[in-house]
């Protein structure tokens, strides 16, 4: 078994990186991927850089290049839903792409032909996650998240995402993680941690919540890797 640890930026990784200690670093396509044992597993950590073609790059190299059998995304996200607050968790129970758009032929948005608008993930790390969030004593909502390669730090496209999807929360990448690892069959688990509310001050909550809100997710995260 090896397990990939990915994020989308710098920020995102280091707390996983700095968990585990020491790591080989391998360069390949254009980005930077960390190999290390943690605990007697396999582990191969990168940030992909933002967004759903970055993301995709990455996540098909950790699978198809190191190897990787699971795949744990870690990171941020703005939230929709107003149950959740700057800090609270959130794990993907299914993930869409919200500015996929071929509406002008009458499909939904987020369809495209041969895809579908939700992928699903790996349902056992979600009854995982349970156990962890229990022995953290911690509370994690479990939700809806979409994707699409734009910063929303607008309440009406916030909430247009939020009612077309049934979304709780929002990113850039998590969706094309989701396509990527389904099609290789892969079991994926996405956790985010809420930086801001996806609303006009969402870039300064951002700023200010990042680092704080990505180690929240990151050591979730870990704690995951110890019981898979
Ligand atoms: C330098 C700017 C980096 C933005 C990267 C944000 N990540 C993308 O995955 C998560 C995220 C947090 N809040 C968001 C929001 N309001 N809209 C989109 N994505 C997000």
């Amino acid at each position: 078994m090896k397990i990939a640890i990915m994020g989308a930026m710098p920020e995102e990784v280091a707390p996983i990186l700095e968990k585990v200690g020491s790591y080989k670093t391998v360069e390949y396509a254009g980005n930077r991927y960390y190999e290390a044992t943690y605990r007697g597993v396999e582990l191969v950590i990168a940030y992909s850089k933002i967004g759903k073609v970055f993301s995709t790059l990455t996540a098909t190299t950790m699978i198809e290049h190191f190897g990787a059998t699971k795949l744990l995304f870690s990171g941020v996200a703005g939230a929709i839903s107003p149950s959740l607050k700057v800090g609270d968790l959130i794990v993907a129970t299914k993930l869409s792409q919200h500015d996929l758009d071929i509406t002008a032929f009458g499909h939904p948005f987020g369809y495209v032909p041969e895809g579908s608008v939700f992928v699903e993930t790996d349902k056992e790390m979600i009854e995982m996650s349970k156990e962890v969030a229990a022995s953290m004593g911690k509370s994690v909502q479990e939700g809806i998240i979409a994707t699409g390669d734009q910063f929303v730090a607008n309440e009406e496209r916030k909430n247009w995402i939020g009612s077309t999807f049934g979304a709780d929360a929002l990113e850039m990448e998590g969706g094309s993680v989701a396509v990527v690892c389904s099609a290789l069959n892969v079991p994926f688990f996405i956790l985010r941690a809420i930086s801001d509310a996806a609303d006009m001050d969402a870039s300064f909550s951002f700023d200010e919540f990042l680092e704080t809100s990505a180690k929240e997710s990151a050591e979730f995260v870990m704690n995951m890797v110890d019981k898979i």
